[in-house]
């Protein structure tokens, strides 16, 4: 018998390019003499590239106390021809100066709202508000790779720049949360990092901050002036459209009044009005790969000047579907190799396989992991029913109707239903209509507006239901979502940790139903060590069907308890040769188990 699940709650992409599918060669074997458009016929010398390297640390103004080997450029700070801009310093320090993107003087439009004013006095030292942060206390932290700076655990011991403490405060952070109590000071630190933390734990602050007051207290040289492309100093790229609007909007809020421009390019817009952004000048360029390959083809963009890339979700950037176009942005355009930028990797799940991946991009990199690599928070409480297919939809209403008569329901009470293909979504979105419940639908095949007009009246409480593919599984960031229903199970077990982190963010406790019958076989046994991992109460006939062992292709299945590790702790890593010992430089305040899955190439992402 199911239970009502409402008592249990206390509070409550596709891109423009879909994955083509194929799998990627190695880094070395892609590396092409390809030369974007803008630079053919040109001496590439004559651009200026290269950074200064080995000066004097970067973050030698900053007051953190650790090891630092400071930023890779910029140290001496050479008059590259500045002309005014970053000041960093609160109020006065903003506006757009005539810096070396060459755009002209204009007005900030304040992305706070009314909310901007807050109280100069105000410490970080004070409670927040809404945000459970005893919840993360436990949480195991591990960290490997050569000198890893300490961690803080306040802002006030890292210095951002006062105007990025401003916004912090707008932001209404009191603390940092772990992942960004080690990030940042990494990042800081001028180091590669390779990030996993849980869904909703402030990943995105984690790698805006130190972009933001690197671009602020760095000098660069002189971008080109007089051409039709930009020079970007930073890239941010995630694989879904609504993600990089999303991201966009927070590193906006984070760098207001900075003088650090931020602009967003991503598929199924008008490229014309983001052509129009673009030449207004930008130093951060978040963007999906497909649009961003447009770009620098039509030679808009060039990533010449590239000194911070960050890859929000990265795992999924990088598998089978991504990876081909992130290798041609990162490996095969301009944009200075591994050692030469800053490069950062962050997701809730990082398989072995991906990570050996990553380290294509990396040099000498740090990996953190905030809590087990994969694991779903415990803030979320999971269920799973046996649930036939012919059953579905009349489960699904009893569940709702369950919440609306506990009164959980409206515009502060979402819930986010995930299906398996865009075809289902429409079919159960009008199902629910007809029924009597609001609903909309997101998936690739709808236009970006119907995308954008279903998030925004979803958000707004209009359409409290919102039925998904996994075009809505990672990253977005939407309050009041208490319930998240896997109406269709995904295949994959990281899949299913990114849906149901839509909920349980920021420390707020949150609900997650899923619905489990014979097809979903190859789950049970990483869904039942999963949900005993986040200690949920594993059903009796899901541990049967774990222990029967179907989980052949799962890159899960089969072992034990599955552990958040750096790959190259592995010992056929350091077989290889190319390993150090990073054993020596890491630390771990928590146990893990080991890892014994396998991302094996029969893995496919239920992404649509
Ligand atoms: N230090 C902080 N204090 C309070 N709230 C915070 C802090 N840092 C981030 N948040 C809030 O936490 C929420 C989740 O952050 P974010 O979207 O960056 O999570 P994430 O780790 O990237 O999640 P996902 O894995 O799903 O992408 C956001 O609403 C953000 O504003």
């Amino acid at each position: 018998m199911r239970n009502s699940w409402a008592d249990s709650v206390e509070n409550v992409a596709t891109d423009n390019v879909g994955p083509s599918g194929g799998t990627g060669a190695s880094a070395s074997t892609r590396r092409s003499s390809y030369v974007p458009p803008h630079l053919r016929n040109k001496p590439i010398a004559a651009e200026p590239l290269a950074p200064s390297q080995g000066g004097p640390p970067g973050n030698d103004r900053l007051g953190f106390n650790g090891p630092t080997s400071g930023s890779r450029w910029g140290g001496s700070r050479p008059d590259y021809g500045r002309q005014g801009g970053y000041s960093g310093g609160g109020r006065s320090g903003g506006g757009w100066g005539g810096r070396g993107g060459g755009w002209s003087r204009e007005r900030e439009v304040n992305p706070f709202g009314n909310d901007a004013d807050v109280d100069l006095e105000q410490s970080f030292d004070q409670e927040n508000t809404g945000i459970n942060f005893d919840a993360y206390e436990d949480i195991p932290v591990e960290t490997s790779g050569e000198n890893v700076p300490p961690p803080v655990n306040t802002f006030a011991e890292i210095d951002l720049g006062e105007a990025v403490n401003l916004n912090i405060r707008r932001c209404k952070y009191v603390k940092p949360t772990p992942v960004q109590r080690y990030a940042i000071p990494i990042s800081l630190a001028g180091r590669d990092l390779m990030a996993c933390a849980q869904t909703g734990s402030g990943k995105t602050a984690a790698f805006c901050f130190p972009i933001i007051s690197g671009i602020m207290r760095g000098s660069f040289p002189q971008r080109p002036r007089g051409v039709r492309t930009v020079f970007p100093l930073a890239l941010i790229l995630s694989p879904t459209r609504e993600l990089s609007m999303q991201i966009h909007e927070e590193a906006k809020k984070f760098s207001y009044e900075t003088g650090v421009r931020v602009v967003v390019a991503y598929g199924g817009a008008p490229i014309n009005q983001q052509l129009r952004e673009l030449e207004r000048g930008v130093d951060i360029l978040v963007a999906t790969p497909g649009r961003l390959v447009d770009l620098l083809e039509r030679a808009k963009v060039s990533l010449q000047m590239i000194r911070y890339l960050a890859l929000d979700e990265a795992d999924r950037m990088l598998d089978m579907g991504f990876e081909p176009q992130i290798r041609r942005i990162v490996e095969q355009m301009d944009m200075p190799p591994p050692g030469e930028r800053q490069t950062m990797l962050f997701s809730a799940t990082f398989p072995k396989e991906i990570q050996r991946l990553a380290s294509d991009f990396l040099a000498n990199y740090i990996f953190l992991a905030v809590g087990r690599v994969g694991s779903s928070t415990d803030l979320i409480v999971q269920r799973v029913e046996f649930v036939h297919d012919g059953d579905k939809r009349s489960h699904l209403m009893d569940l709702l109707h369950a919440q609306m008569a506990n009164g959980v329901h409206g515009k502060h009470a979402l819930t986010l239903v995930f299906v398996e293909t865009k075809k289902g979504a429409d079919a159960l979105e009008h199902w629910l209509c007809i029924n009597g419940f609001p609903a909309t639908a997101i998936h690739g095949d709808r236009t970006q507006q119907e995308r954008e007009q279903a998030l925004r009246t979803f958000k707004r409480g209009d359409t409290p239901i919102l039925v998904a593919t996994d075009v809505a599984a990672r990253g977005l960031d939407i309050p009041h979502v208490s319930h998240v229903i896997n109406f269709d199970l995904p295949n994959d077990i990281d899949d299913y940790v990114h849906r149901i982190g839509r909920t349980g963010r920021a420390g707020k406790t949150g609900l997650a139903t899923a619905f489990f019958n014979e097809g979903n076989l190859s789950m049970s046994k990483p869904l039942a060590d999963l949900m005993q991992e986040a200690n949920q109460e594993v059903p009796e006939w899901l541990t049967r069907y774990a222990s029967r062992s179907y989980g052949g292709r799962n890159r899960r299945a089969g072992g034990g308890r599955f552990g958040g590790r750096d790959f190259r702790r592995d010992s056929s890593y350091n077989r290889s040769g190319v390993g150090v010992n990073y054993y020596d430089g890491g630390n771990s305040s928590g146990g893990y188990g080991n890892y014994s899955g396998g991302y094996g190439p029969g893995v496919t992402s239920a992404w649509d």
